[in-house]
């Protein structure tokens, strides 16, 4: 198997998506993935409002069609009538993954008292990992990434720390970081020695 990884980039908002505002979901999540990735990756990437036929349907064709080993969805976690993404997301799974839900409301209670309305989801469909992250294009940093103290120690680890081990464990390529952004965590016997 090549050891590119393809990425599905999936911005959901109906403003963005009609041209009210210009989308900053899809270059802040492309923004974080090359300060982040050192191994090869190429992005997929959708703007769609928030109905839930046409998130399943995305959904559905990046991981059955196009073969995404890992999916970020931002937009639509919350309360409101229209966020639906959530429910898409559940809806197309066939594996719940409720560590990362949890993680990232703790992660976001670091900076905004709201993250308790926010409802994201993670699922396993086929090989591919599937990610709701909040709507907020600042979110997405700080959700993968988590948080540092001022002396630049990790004071709350980001999810995506624990992305790379899960894409290996559902037959996906090996992604490796930039521990400067994010150090993945892998068991011992997992890890691949360096090539070079
Ligand atoms: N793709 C985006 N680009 C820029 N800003 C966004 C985007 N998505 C969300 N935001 C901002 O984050 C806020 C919360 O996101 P949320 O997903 O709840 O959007 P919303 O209020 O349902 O509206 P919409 O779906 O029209 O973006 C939005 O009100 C908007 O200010
Ligand atoms: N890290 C982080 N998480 C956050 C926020 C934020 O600004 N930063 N905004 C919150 C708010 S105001 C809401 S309503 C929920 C749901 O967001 P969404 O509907 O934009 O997906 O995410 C929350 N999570």
């Amino acid at each position: 198997m090549s050891d590119e990884i393809t990425i599905g980039l999936v911005s959901i908002s109906d403003r963005a998506s009609d041209g009210t505002y210009e989308d900053q979901g899809i270059p802040a999540l492309k923004d974080w993935l090359a300060r982040a990735l050192t191994s090869p990756w190429r992005a997929e990437t959708r703007l769609i409002p928030d109905e839930r036929p046409m998130i399943e349907r995305t959904l559905v064709d990046l991981v059955d069609t196009v073969g995404c080993s890992l999916i970020l969805t931002t937009g639509g976690t919350g309360p409101a009538v229209r966020d639906v993404t959530p429910e898409a997301t559940l809806a197309v799974g066939e594996k719940e993954m409720p560590g990362f839900g949890e993680e990232m409301r703790r992660i976001s209670l670091n900076f905004v008292p709201t993250a308790i309305l926010s409802r994201q989801v993670a699922v396993i469909r086929g090989k591919s990992l599937i990610v709701n992250l909040p709507g907020q294009p600042k979110s997405i940093r700080e959700t993968l990434e988590g948080l540092r103290a001022a002396d630049g120690s990790v004071a709350h680890v980001g999810i995506f720390a624990a992305i790379p081990y899960c894409i290996d464990l559902i037959g996906g390529p090996y992604v490796e970081t930039d521990e400067a952004v994010i150090k993945a965590f892998r068991p011992k016997n997992a890890i691949r020695p360096k090539q070079g």
